[in-house]
């Protein structure tokens, strides 16, 4: 899976999300302090992975900042995103397809089981929770 990472910052487990999903065998695109040629403020370089996944040019992304709050207001604002910052049941309930993270919050284990979990996951076919995500694009 091609996968857009964006942090806006190397601290904590920002770089390590990389590492972790190119050993899953994912194709990782970066973003802001990720990639010495973009800006790294959150706002920014969380946009950019989101557009990534809107536009077709990546199929899921993990984008972080200090708290993940920001990051995932930022993702959110793109149309076709669904974020969720790291939350139990986001890609059964919601199909989410950006993870936000806090990289303040999480620890290294703790960034594995949430990897493990979120790309494990799939979104459920019951007919309202399908309802439910249609209606955000709308
Ligand atoms: O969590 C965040 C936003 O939600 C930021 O990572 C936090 O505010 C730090 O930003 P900066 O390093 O630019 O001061």
């Amino acid at each position: 899976m091609r996968i857009a990472v964006a942090a806006d910052s190397l601290d904590g487990v920002a770089a390590r999300i990389v590492g972790e999903l190119r050993e899953r065998g994912h194709e990782v695109v970066t973003h802001g302090a990720l990639n010495e040629a973009e800006r790294d403020d959150w706002a920014w370089a969380c946009e950019a992975a989101a557009r990534d996944v809107a536009e077709g040019r990546a199929e899921q992304a993990v984008v972080c900042c200090w708290t993940g709050t920001g990051a995932s207001i930022a993702a959110n604002k793109v149309r076709g995103v669904r974020a969720a910052l790291c939350a139990d049941g986001a890609r059964r309930w919601n199909d989410a397809n950006v993870l936000a993270l806090s990289l303040r919050v999480v620890s290294e284990p703790l960034l594995k089981e949430i990897l493990d979990a979120w790309f494990a996951g799939t979104a459920s076919t019951d007919p309202a929770d399908v309802a439910n995500v249609e209606h955000l694009e709308t």
